[in-house]
């Protein structure tokens, strides 16, 4: 885990079960999003993943913000785990069939392409254990730069303070 003086050092590493979170979910070693890694099927990773009633958006159906922010993760994981160091540089969502809350689903991830610090990634969901499509994606992965949340600091410290609120009207 990194400190906050070497936030580049910061690395996607198994947590106390064994599963490997984001660093918002690292701490309390469970997928905020309802995603379960299992296992692996030729080249594609599989994930058990269901969506929590608290993240659908119309009746009954998934939120596309939870659909994309599932992807990401899934297709980060493709890549993670010859790669600890990753960033999303793109990420396109195909939504082709509503996606059902509190259904067993599965996602399949693979890695399509890799050259130097750049990684193409694939992923489709489907209701478990298999069926036509419900959302498929595609990514761009970069490895990251190895300043590259020193840089973003750094960025950040020379941006305009943020926005004062303006004094009540007289
Ligand atoms: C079970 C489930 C498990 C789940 C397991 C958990 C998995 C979680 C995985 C989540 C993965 C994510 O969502 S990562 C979070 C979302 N993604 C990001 O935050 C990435 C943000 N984008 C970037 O940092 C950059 O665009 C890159 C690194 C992608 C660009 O890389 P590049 O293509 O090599 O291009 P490069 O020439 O380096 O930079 C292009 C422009 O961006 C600027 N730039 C590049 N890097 C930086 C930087 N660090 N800080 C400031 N600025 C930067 C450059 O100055 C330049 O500006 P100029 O010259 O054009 O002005």
């Amino acid at each position: 885990m990194a400190d906050a003086h070497d936030a580049d050092a910061f690395a996607i590493e198994p947590s106390a079960s064994g599963r490997l979170l984001c660093g918002g979910c690292a701490p309390d070693d469970v997928c905020r999003l309802g995603v379960e890694a299992a296992g692996a099927r030729d080249r594609d990773l599989r994930f058990d993943v269901v969506c929590a009633h608290s993240w659908h958006g119309g009746p009954d159906v998934a939120h596309g913000g939870w659909i994309a922010a599932v992807f990401d993760d899934v297709l980060a994981m493709a890549a993670l785990r010859t790669e600890p160091r990753l960033v999303t540089k793109s990420l396109a969502v195909e939504y082709l069939r509503p996606v059902p809350v509190e259904r067993p689903l599965t996602v399949l991830a693979r890695i399509d392409a890799h050259h130097g610090r750049r990684w193409e990634v694939s992923a489709r969901m489907t209701l478990a254990p298999t069926g036509p499509p419900l959302a498929t994606a595609r990514a761009e992965l970069r490895t990251r730069r190895p300043d590259h949340f020193a840089r973003h600091r750094d960025w950040l410290v020379h941006r305009p303070p943020p926005h004062q609120a303006l004094p009540p009207e007289s």
